[in-house]
């Protein structure tokens, strides 16, 4: 196994000590010949439990059905129908008698395998039998002891898998070992410290949280949360966002009353250092010109203190009804969620010129999120990659329209490939001589105190920040005149300085039809 998944193993993923007990005494007395069916009893137990009925304390006979579950979510999965996260929340949702520790068991063992798919299919070509089982065994042996697994296995399956663990995974080729398609392989070797960077993508993620800052302080959030059930969850501050909570093992964060309040959300460090690099002010313009589901627009509008317009565009109905219901807990006022089209969209076009402030989290292949979807290694190819890279230069030209003279333009991604990253800003700028490069280091030095940042992008890795991958540059439009405007036009819409005085807060709706009609 991956070195680096023993550490892991040893902080409690295994089953209860009770099981653990059960597992043993099985094991040591060697009662059942492996290669025989499990007796009738427990084959209706197995059956039972596959079913999702209630557990059943023969450890045999949980190795055996959990394998069996991990191997139909797997089977799915692997058609690349669906995003892994979806269908497993689907099969989840399926099974709701299924205890907390079986649904954490399979979803682990799920991931696992789709982090080593590639290592582990070259292992499943020796062996028999289905090949899917022998994934789900692969999977399943990083987080079950041994003891509890061989109860589940014969003993061909045993020698089997007791043969690829002894494989010196060093003697593999890098793509192999490190479980990647060659494209990427290729191009992540060009990365400085491209071992680290995979082997920190290749690993599982804490769970970081963000509070709100319109309803509290990060100190007494880790009070509270450290005073109650979430103690398990070794809460912690993030080391770079004044806003992060970072907890270990897999928190049910949105059954928590702090949730429900609207008093934290899930956000990664890195998104949350993006609202810093954004620097909303109070009263201001602001789009949100990706908005997705809103993750980022709650941290944007609070630093807003929930003043001004925050417009939160997307194409996709669907993401922005998502946000709606996160909005109305987070107590945020000044949110205008509005759907766009692609192209020509008539409503930002009137936005000309108008915002403070726009981002741009462009869609991208996510590869800086491998930690939590290492699906995307196989779901992504070279033809995705180059749609996406256009798709994010178009997105870019056209939010760049919308900056006010003297406003700022910041383009993010969650990927750590320069196609993405810096070889689109070098492009823009190239195109858009108004618009000059910020060093991303000096806006958030403020807010993030202990981040140091190399060159004028903020860039932040799983192997050197504990984040996830991720990339944003900042840029400043000219104070002179729009290029693309008569110069009387581009003089009424100046950036509003952020010492004036608010503007009058209109309903959500009413705010978007006036910021658009006072320049139709
Ligand atoms: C990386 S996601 C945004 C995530 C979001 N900012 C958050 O924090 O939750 C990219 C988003 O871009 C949207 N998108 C794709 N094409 C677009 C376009 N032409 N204009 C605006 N949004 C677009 C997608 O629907 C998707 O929600």
């Amino acid at each position: 196994m991956n070195s680096t998944d023993k550490p892991r193993r040893a902080q409690g993923k295994r089953p209860e000590p009770g099981r653990q007990e059960h597992a043993r005494g099985g094991a040591r007395s060697g009662q059942r010949d492996r290669h025989a069916p499990a007796p009738a009893r427990d084959q209706d137990a197995a059956a039972r439990q596959a079913e999702g009925g209630a557990y059943v304390s023969r450890p045999y006979v949980m190795a055996a059905v959990r394998i069996d579950q991990v191997r139909t979510v797997l089977g799915e999965i692997l058609q690349w129908k669906f995003p892994a996260d979806a269908v497993l929340s689907r099969w989840l949702r399926a099974h709701p008698k299924l205890g907390a520790r079986d649904r954490g068991e399979v979803a682990e063992a799920v991931f696992d395998v789709l982090r080593h798919l590639r290592r582990y299919r070259q292992f499943a070509e020796s062996g028999s039998g289905p090949a899917a089982r022998r994934l789900a065994i692969l999977g399943l042996a990083s987080v079950f002891d041994k003891a509890v697994l061989d109860t589940g296995l014969s003993d061909t399956e045993q020698h089997w898998l007791e043969h690829v663990q002894r494989i010196d995974v060093k003697s593999l080729s890098r793509a192999v070992r490190d479980s990647l398609p060659d494209w990427l392989d290729e191009r992540l070797a060009k990365l400085e410290a491209a071992d680290s960077l995979i082997a920190a993508l290749n690993k599982s993620a804490p769970l970081d949280v963000r509070i709100n800052p319109l309803k509290g302080d990060r100190d007494e959030m880790l009070k509270l949360l450290r005073s109650g059930p979430a103690a398990r969850y070794d809460p912690q501050p993030t080391p770079y966002s004044p806003w992060g909570i970072r907890m270990q093992g897999r928190p049910p964060v949105n059954r928590w009353p702090m949730f429900e309040k609207g008093e934290i959300e899930v956000q990664d460090e890195g998104s949350q250092i993006l609202a810093a690099l954004v620097a909303p002010k109070r009263g201001e313009m602001v789009i949100d010109y990706c908005a997705g589901a809103g993750g980022k627009t709650l941290l944007l509008g609070a630093l807003m203190r929930s003043t001004g317009r925050l417009y939160a565009f997307d194409v996709s109905a669907a993401r922005l009804a998502r946000a709606k219901p996160r909005f109305a807990r987070s107590g945020l006022s000044n949110i205008v969620p509005v759907v766009i089209n692609a192209d020509n969209d008539q409503r930002v076009k009137r936005l000309r010129g108008k915002a403070h402030r726009v981002l741009v989290d462009a869609p991208c292949s996510g590869l800086g999120t491998l930690r939590r979807n290492p699906d995307l290694k196989w779901r992504q190819h070279p033809e995705s990659l180059q749609e996406l890279q256009d798709m994010q230069a178009s997105i870019l030209r056209q939010a760049a329209r919308c900056v006010a003279p003297g406003g700022r333009l910041v383009y993010a991604t969650c990927s750590v490939l320069p196609e993405e990253n810096e070889d689109q800003i070098s492009a823009f700028l190239a195109d858009n001589p108004d618009f000059t490069l910020l060093d991303a280091s000096n806006i958030v030095a403020d807010r993030c105190k202990n981040l140091t940042l190399q060159g004028p992008y903020l860039s932040m890795r799983p192997d050197l920040h504990g984040t996830d991958g991720f990339f944003a540059a900042v840029m400043e439009r000219a104070k002179a005149a729009d290029p693309e405007k008569p110069a009387a036009q581009a003089k009424e819409a100046p950036a509003r300085p952020a010492d004036a005085p608010e503007p009058p807060q209109d309903a959500p709706e009413e705010a978007l039809d006036a910021d658009m009609d006072a320049q139709a």
